[in-house]
């Protein structure tokens, strides 16, 4: 049993219920404990995870949210820069899951956060667990 952390951004909140739940399914299958950190918006997540590690309380996390386009460059910024935020924290060798969604339009959200469809925050979470569980084969 491991202790994971979803840190959601609740920027979309029907689209967000659809992702969190797809991601705490996946973990409490598999037998893992689960906590939720809501945050404003995806630029948020990387911050908060960073954050939350300090605790020492958690194995892994899950970031999620849900980016969809408008009408300026501020979609490049906040697709961009939560992955970049997220995969600087994994290059630092903590277990974390994407499933922060950059999307065109709200139908496209849908698909990919419906746990019946695409289920993108059990893919996250899987993500997450992946690298956990490389973690401890590696681990010195
Ligand atoms: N436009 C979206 C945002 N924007 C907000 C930022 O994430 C951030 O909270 C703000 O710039 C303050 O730092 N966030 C999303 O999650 N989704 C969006 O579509
Ligand atoms: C993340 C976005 O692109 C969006 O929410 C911001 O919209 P806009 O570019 O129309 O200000």
């Amino acid at each position: 049993m491991a202790r994971f952390l979803i840190v959601e951004a609740r920027f979309y909140d029907h689209l967000n219920d659809m992702l969190v739940a797809g991601a705490r399914a996946a973990l409490e299958a598999a037998g893992h404990e689960v906590e939720v950190l809501t945050v404003p918006g995806a630029l948020e997540v990387p911050g908060a995870i960073a954050l939350a590690s300090e605790s020492g309380r958690y194995d892994g996390y899950v970031g999620i949210g849900v980016v969809i386009r408008g009408e300026t460059y501020h979609f490049e910024i906040v697709a961009g820069e939560s992955a970049r935020g997220i995969m600087a924290l994994t290059m630092d060798g903590m277990a974390i899951g994407n499933g922060i969604l950059t999307v065109e339009n709200e139908a496209q959200a849908l698909v990919r956060a419906d746990p019946a469809q695409n289920d993108k925050g059990g893919e996250a979470a899987k993500a997450a667990m992946a690298l956990l569980d490389l973690q401890g084969r590696f681990a010195g």
